[in-house]
């Protein structure tokens, strides 16, 4: 029997679903099977939709209050939470991952993320001050937020629905019009999005979707639209800093939320499974596709032998398989490309001098996984901090766990990198545990745990891990204009 024809994604661009001339190839990383064409946007539909956000502005989204923006987004929510078993396996089939982390994380988080910021926009505050004045009769300050305008997003693929709603929810509770540009990798939620988006009756153009590429696509045309007053992307680095250059003339705000090269700091007093089992997670969680993973794990010396073994032993037990095995640990990657990223990096360590405690090659099926981007998960030890694969952001899963002595060392050893984003601290010594995390360079520190999230929480990194922070108000801080009102009394 003929297989059905691959799906069509299409752009959304002022309420409507609109196709284009040239498309690409969405494919599923378990089995490098075709999943379904997706319509790239050239640079005029990307302005069409530019163009689209800015006439919403000033029809009925503009008029409504925060109140009635935060019902809306409340049916947003119930929409996406109507079609969770959709969502759930367009997340999967894009990704490959397991089936019980896209209903558990990735699409649980897109419902919460539009539920969150709807009811923080709702409820939040601004300052005003009574002053006094030379003549005794004062006066008041007070301060208003406005919406910036069109917001230009660009998302990553590892967490796809979770980081686009993290920044269209609060963009669109802020009273913005949004151009969401999700990756080329993981087209297919955010498409579903944009249904959601239409059936809950969010007024057109205020939600637009293009897809695309990075570079002399999609991703740039958005960047460099003279049609928007910020831009908001989750990504690599040197991407991050390509796009400042482009919207440096414009001056427009960014934020961005970049790369990562994390540490886990494992003190000899910590609760030693607790560790390991925290180490596991924060290694190797979404096949390592976290910006917030740790590559690099520092063990104190005395549980150094012991603490290897464990993991060794946990990372040789890990289930890698499709994503609704039962028990499954761990999918693929999310592209050939990707994978082959990830094995020059297998191949560079051993060259570098790593000793291998586990995996550092690809997984055998045979079967159709074999034509999968898996690899197998990977441990090493013996490298200096110098190393590449120490401070190289690789993006997979693989850690490399190295000794330490002392505190001040591993805290000088964990903030010589040029990321600060993240760090897990494992130590049962409470003043300990509050003296190292102040001491590091990162803008997130867990102690004792890993990747728990309350969205109320300042969220993004410092050097090259980004710029700015989103969660809470800091996402309304940013996807506001603030301005201050002086009326003497
Ligand atoms: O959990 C979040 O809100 C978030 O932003 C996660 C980012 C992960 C990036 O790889």
């Amino acid at each position: 029997m003929k297989p059905a024809s691959p799906a069509l994604l299409r752009n959304y661009v002022d309420g409507e679903f609109v196709g284009s001339a040239a498309t690409f190839d969405n494919i599923n990383p378990v089995d490098g099977s075709l999943i379904a064409q997706v319509c790239e946007a050239d640079r005029a539909t990307v302005e069409a939709a530019v163009a689209a956000a800015r006439l919403a502005l000033q029809g009925p989204w503009g008029a409504m209050s925060v109140q009635q923006r935060a019902a809306m987004l409340h049916k947003v929510a119930d929409g996406i939470a109507a079609r969770f078993d959709e969502f759930v396996a367009a997340e999967v089939a894009d990704t490959g991952r397991p089936l019980e982390q896209a209903r558990t994380l990735d699409i649980a988080r897109g419902i919460a993320n539009f539920r969150t910021f709807a009811d923080l926009a709702a409820c939040a505050n601004t300052d005003a001050f009574e002053m006094a004045t030379a003549d005794g009769a004062g006066a008041l300050n007070y301060t208003v937020r406005k919406p910036l305008g069109v917001v230009g997003i660009i998302s990553p693929w590892n967490l796809p629905l979770l980081l686009l709603t993290w920044k269209v929810a609060p963009a669109l509770a802020c009273g913005n019009a949004v151009v969401a540009k999700p990756s080329e990798e993981s087209p297919a939620t955010a498409t579903l999005l944009a249904e959601v988006m239409r059936d809950a009756g969010v007024p057109r153009g205020v939600f637009n979707l293009v897809h695309g590429f990075g570079a002399d696509s999609a991703g740039q045309f958005l960047t460099e639209s003279k049609g928007i007053d910020a831009l908001t992307f989750t990504g690599e680095s040197r991407t991050g800093s390509t796009i400042m250059k482009a919207v440096a003339d414009g001056v427009k705000e960014v934020s961005f939320e970049l790369g990562g090269k994390n540490a886990a700091v494992v003190f000899a007093d910590a609760d030693f499974d607790a560790a390991v089992a925290g180490v596991m997670r924060s290694s190797f969680t979404n096949s390592g596709q976290v910006c917030l993973c740790s590559e690099r794990v520092y063990v104190e010396r005395p549980i150094f032998e012991r603490f290897v073994a464990a993991i060794k032993a946990k990372v040789d037990a890990l289930k890698i398989g499709y994503p609704d095995e039962g028990g499954v640990d761990m999918g693929p990657l999310i592209s050939h490309g990707h994978r082959d990223k990830v094995l020059g990096y297998f191949r560079l360590a051993e060259q570098e001098g790593a000793t291998v405690v586990a995996g550092g090659g690809v997984p055998h099926f045979g079967d159709a996984r074999d034509n999968g981007a898996y690899v197998q998960p990977t441990v090493w030890t013996g490298l200096p901090d110098s190393a590449r694969c120490v401070t190289e952001e690789i993006f997979g899963p693989v850690c490399h766990i190295a000794p330490f002595d002392a505190e001040d060392e591993v805290v000088a050893r964990v903030n010589a990198s040029d990321y600060g984003l993240a760090c897990a601290l494992w130590t049962t010594n409470l003043s300990r545990a509050h003296r190292v995390a102040r001491r590091i360079h990162v803008g997130l520190v867990w102690v004792n745990t890993w990747y728990l999230r309350d969205l109320r929480t300042a969220f993004g990194g410092v050097k090259l891990s980004g710029l700015g922070r989103e969660g809470g108000r800091y996402s309304l801080d940013f996807y506001s204009d603030v301005a201050n009102i002086c009326i003497k009394l």
